[in-house]
């Protein structure tokens, strides 16, 4: 796989050192998810100028410069994308680890939506994603009013998708992700009602604690929903990359209908092996 102008190798071993050593664990290994494919890889991440300033065009010439290094040719597609969920769940710890891959521990609060400006190359197609990563809102906004009248939710109502987190060791969590995505339904812009939803359950890693049967809430959220479902573990790194390409193919990604096969170069993520252009 080409990441930028470095090759990459194979995807790198998972650092928990307990990794394996049970039945149960086993399924979770990063390198039992199959060959590696050549679908995928991370340009280039771009940050907004400050923490929480949102830019929508990121630094200037940064998409530009991805469209003439990438050499993936073709168009490239703009996704916005929110990622929402109540406080703790760990959004901002899925979004590091899928941009950065690194994890921590510290629990840092968001108070303001911060912005990311990746781009993506899959199968052979550049996407430059806008990821905004949201504080925990305390109601979607109703209309446009009140969406640009607290800056919090600016740019909730537009993106192209939603990530809905919730932490499957807190029943709370997952109402408020109840809340939200009803709250989009019954609020959202006109047009656009096939905006795509995916609800992910974070902190797999702590499946022992887990309060609803992860049948039920599969169950409920693709039949009952007809959103996606994902279960993540954003400390291990585990369906990171699942989470994210199910979001590019739920965006109208036509030429992601490989991507399972796609998911294992967890390691073309970590930023070493990236060039940030
Ligand atoms: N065990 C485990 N802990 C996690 C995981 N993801 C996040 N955490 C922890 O959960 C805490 C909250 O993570 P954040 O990423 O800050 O959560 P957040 O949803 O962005 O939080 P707010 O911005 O305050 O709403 C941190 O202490 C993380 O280390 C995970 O997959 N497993």
């Amino acid at each position: 796989m080409q990441v930028g102008s470095r090759t990459l190798s194979s995807p790198v071993p998972c650092t928990n050192p307990a990794w394996g050593r049970s039945a149960g664990q086993a399924r979770w290994k990063p390198w039992s998810r199959g060959p590696q494919g050549q679908q995928w890889s991370l340009l280039t991440v771009a940050e907004p100028p400050a923490p929480g300033i949102c830019s929508p065009g990121g630094p200037p010439g940064a998409a530009a410069r991805t469209r003439r290094r990438s050499g993936a040719g073709g168009m490239v597609s703009t996704y916005r994308v929110a990622v929402l969920g109540a406080r703790g769940v760990g959004k901002s710890a899925i979004v590091r680890q899928f941009l950065y891959n690194e994890f921590s521990e510290v629990c840092v609060p968001t108070t303001a939506r911060r912005l990311y400006l990746p781009a993506v190359v899959m199968n052979g197609h550049v996407h430059d994603l806008q990821i905004l990563d949201f504080p925990p809102i305390s109601a979607f906004p109703v209309n446009t009013l009140q969406e640009w009248a607290d800056a919090c939710c600016r740019g909730l109502r537009s993106v192209h998708a939603y990530i809905l987190v919730y932490d499957i060791c807190c029943f709370d969590s997952f109402e408020y992700v109840k809340t939200i995505r009803q709250q989009i339904l019954e609020t959202r812009v006109i047009g656009t009602s096939e905006t795509p939803i995916i609800i992910v359950g974070n902190k797999r890693d702590l499946q022992r604690g887990r309060v609803i049967p992860r049948w039920n809430v599969s169950h409920l959220v693709r039949k009952t929903w007809k959103c996606g479902y994902v279960e993540c573990s954003a400390k291990y790194n585990w369906h990171i990359l699942l989470l994210f390409s199910e979001l590019l193919k739920s965006v109208g990604c036509a030429r992601c209908k490989h991507v399972h096969a796609a998911l294992r170069f967890q390691g073309a993520l970590r930023r070493n092996r990236c060039t940030i252009m």
